[in-house]
């Protein structure tokens, strides 16, 4: 008969329910891991905090099943102009309106309570997923077996318990499991406020257009962003002598808003001062206690990289803790999680620190090595994802720790849809494999041109007869001949392939 007083056990406990938290409790339901989610709150934070989301946030939101769910709730975005005080344009960066090599458009915006209720909805799909709301977690602690999690549940101030291996701190900026950590932050230099200005548009003005804007008054930078529906947001300088709360008072608010807009056009759904800050964290992981999202590092908002940012975080991470939970791998596969993810992180964090250089300043030059001015016409600006860190990655060979595209399968689906949140290999032709070597076996789904006609284009196109692409849709290695296959698939050793979720 079981112990009453034994605590609840779980694989996972995630704390904080955003969207990284509630992305990462979907992508552990997907393998099978037995997974809490404790909340603060009571319920989603029903305004919006962020706006934009890439292409390969989609596709993971595809991987957890939801992204048909998710679609009708948001727009396309054409991009973002950057604007000086006099109206003229400085830099372009314009997104195309086509799929992407993700399957998806490069650049949603949408609103954040309904991406949390699509979120929260999909976790009912999975019986060892649990969330907990208005459950404040206040201790954590480690032993060689697993962490003691305690909380409060502030509905009836009772105290409870439960152990997990591993404890994921989806918890903000603020976060307390980095606490527990005891990280440091490292500091990228650009910290400042800005107010924040939601509204609801009582009417129709299209003239306020789909384009994101960026006024690069150096005298009052702003930044307008159209929302879903009759949302729109506009976010101001703070100058330096002007107080947070007063500067956020209605009559304040219209005021900076007058070019723009007025009461008659629309309501304030909030108005709020924040300071926008460039940090990471020094330590990701102590054991059993790892961090993701905001806890991890914070972007200033100007490449709309932020949640972003949290999900890939999560996407690499879920397919590790599951790996260690249910296949038997090694916990040191989680060393590669920061050494990951941080260099890829700091790089869009650099840019977005560079575009607010442009913003403050219009000295797109001294900001942006997107190329030179032309005469009259504005810089355009492209935006290349970076590469994963030093990690899993066969380094030496080509592709290594880019992200792989996604296939339209030859019955028209998506190849995702088939590879699930699996490794997969890709080959020109499954014949190419010699007898001996069965990636199968190992947990390896196999891709072929058969399946799908691009996959031998695309290995054609860059000179190679197979890759191994991870459960995040990143490219582990490459083989350009046979040895090369020999040793990637020597590579995938069962200590870092997911297995088939119960
Ligand atoms: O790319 C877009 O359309 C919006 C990105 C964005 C979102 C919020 C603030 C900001 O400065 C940029």
């Amino acid at each position: 008969m079981q112990d009453k007083s034994a605590p609840e056990e779980f694989d996972v406990v995630i704390v904080g329910r955003g969207p990284v938290g509630v992305t990462l409790a979907n992508l552990l339901g997907l393998r099978g891991v037995r997974t809490l989610v404790l909340e603060r709150e009571a319920r989603t934070y029903h305004l919006p905090r962020a706006v934009h989301f890439d292409d390969e946030c989609m596709r993971v939101f595809q991987t957890i099943g939801l992204a048909e769910a998710i679609l009708p709730q948001t727009i396309l975005s054409p991009g973002m102009l950057f604007l000086d005080a006099d109206g003229r344009m400085l830099l372009d960066w314009s997104r195309p309106q086509t799929l992407t090599p993700m399957g998806w458009n490069l650049s949603y915006r949408f609103h954040q309570p309904d991406l949390e209720d699509a979120l929260i909805g999909g976790l009912a799909r999975w019986p060892h997923v649990t969330l907990r709301n208005r459950c404040d977690v206040f201790a954590l602690d480690q032993d060689e077996h697993g962490v003691r999690i305690r909380y409060e549940d502030l509905s009836n101030g009772r105290l409870s318990e439960v152990r997990a291996g591993y404890v994921i701190g989806c918890d903000g900026a603020r976060s307390l499991v980095r606490r527990f950590i005891g990280s440091g932050m490292d500091d990228l230099g650009f910290h400042e406020r800005w107010l924040v200005i939601d509204v609801l548009l009582k009417r129709e003005r299209d003239d306020l257009g789909d384009y994101s804007l960026q006024h690069c008054d150096p005298r009052r930078p702003a930044t307008y962003v159209r929302g879903t529906g009759r949302r729109r947001r506009w976010e101001i300088t703070v100058l330096a002598d002007e107080d947070s709360q007063e500067v956020a008072q209605p009559a304040k608010v219209w005021e900076l808003l007058s070019r723009w807009i007025t009461p008659d056009d629309a309501a304030i759904e909030r108005a709020a001062v924040y300071t926008f800050h460039s940090v990471i964290a020094q330590r990701w992981r102590s054991a059993r206690l790892l961090l993701a999202g905001d806890s991890a590092h914070q972007t200033p908002p100007f490449l709309g990289q932020g949640m972003c940012a949290g999900i890939r975080d999560a996407a690499n991470l879920a397919w590790k803790l599951s790996a260690i939970i249910r296949g038997g791998a090694a916990a040191d596969l989680l060393d590669t999680y920061q050494s990951e993810r941080q260099p890829h992180v700091r790089e869009f964090i650099e840019l977005a620190i560079r575009l607010g250089g442009v913003i403050n300043t219009k000295a797109i030059e001294a900001g942006l090595a997107a190329g030179k001015a032309r005469e009259n016409a504005p810089v355009r600006l492209e935006v290349k994802k970076p590469l994963l860190g030093p990690g899993l990655a066969l380094g030496d060979l080509p592709l290594a720790g880019h992200l792989a595209p996604q296939f339209i399968l030859s019955d028209g689906g998506r190849s995702d849809d088939q590879i699930g949140y699996s490794h997969v290999l890709l080959v020109a032709s499954a014949a190419t494999l010699s007898s001996s070597l069965n990636p199968s076996q190992a947990g390896i789904k196999i891709l072929s041109s058969d399946d799908a006609e691009g996959v031998g284009h695309w290995l054609r196109e860059h000179g190679i007869i197979a890759a191994l692409v991870r459960p995040d849709r990143y490219v582990r290695g490459t083989a350009r001949n046979d040895a090369e296959l020999d040793r990637l698939i020597a590579a995938i050793t069962p200590s870092t392939h997911v297995p088939s979720a119960a």
